[in-house]
């Protein structure tokens, strides 16, 4: 089975009916221990997020990033458990980061995949290939904003503690799919906490 049909395969999980694009939804992924010690691992880790090209925009992405890859038993038994879920080889996996948010913060409308004309693209992608899933967890529930919004499809998924979303990136020739383009929407209450784990088309250097 590939990707899709592992998790289309598992009960509670939503694909989202659109014909542009692989997205798939399951709540309750984590439990909310589970998200509150991912939690404070970013709470001390935290640094400025960064980006690989942001269009001449310094508050494109104004979020803050934690690596988490190595941080203890809690992230190797969530790393597992993604693995498990998704049939995705950790093998695959670029480490796994959290990011958190705070009262007006975003990362704007933008794909996860390298764009093939852009400056950095053999930078980024001579080693691994391209980016082809997203795996994305909410740990919690900011009080106002915050959610991920799919503006070609016209979707936009609430964070909720726990949720997982994933999609693929690539269409099925293998090329980018534009219609992944998403926005991580300005947090307006509270804060908001994700882990990101991006996978690529060959192995990542360890
Ligand atoms: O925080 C979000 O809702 C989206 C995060 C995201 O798109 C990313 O980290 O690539
Ligand atoms: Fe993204």
């Amino acid at each position: 089975m590939d990707t899709a049909q592992t998790l289309a395969a598992h009960q509670g999980v939503q694909k989202v009916p659109s014909p542009k694009l692989d997205l798939f939804i399951k709540r309750g992924f984590l439990d909310a221990e589970e998200c509150a010690a991912i939690v404070a691992l970013i709470d001390v880790n935290r640094r400025p997020s960064t980006i690989s090209d942001d269009m001449g925009d310094k508050y494109f992405r104004t979020s803050e990033t934690c690596d988490l890859e190595g941080a203890g038993p809690a992230i190797a038994a969530l790393e597992a458990k993604i693995a498990a879920f998704t049939g995705l080889d950790l093998a695959l996996g670029e480490p796994i980061q959290g990011q958190r948010y705070a009262v007006g913060q975003e990362f704007k409308a933008h794909t996860d995949y390298f764009e093939p004309s852009g400056e950095g693209f053999q930078r980024y992608c001579q080693d691994s290939g391209q980016r082809t899933w997203t795996v994305m967890i909410y740990l919690n529930e900011p009080d106002a904003g915050g959610a991920t919004r799919f503006k070609t499809i016209d979707k936009t998924v609430q964070p909720e503690t726990g949720k997982l979303l994933a999609w693929n990136n690539l269409k099925p020739d293998g090329r980018p799919n534009v219609n992944t383009l998403h926005h991580g929407m300005k947090v307006r209450a509270g804060t908001k906490y994700v882990i990101t784990k991006w996978f690529r088309e060959r192995p990542w250097p360890r």
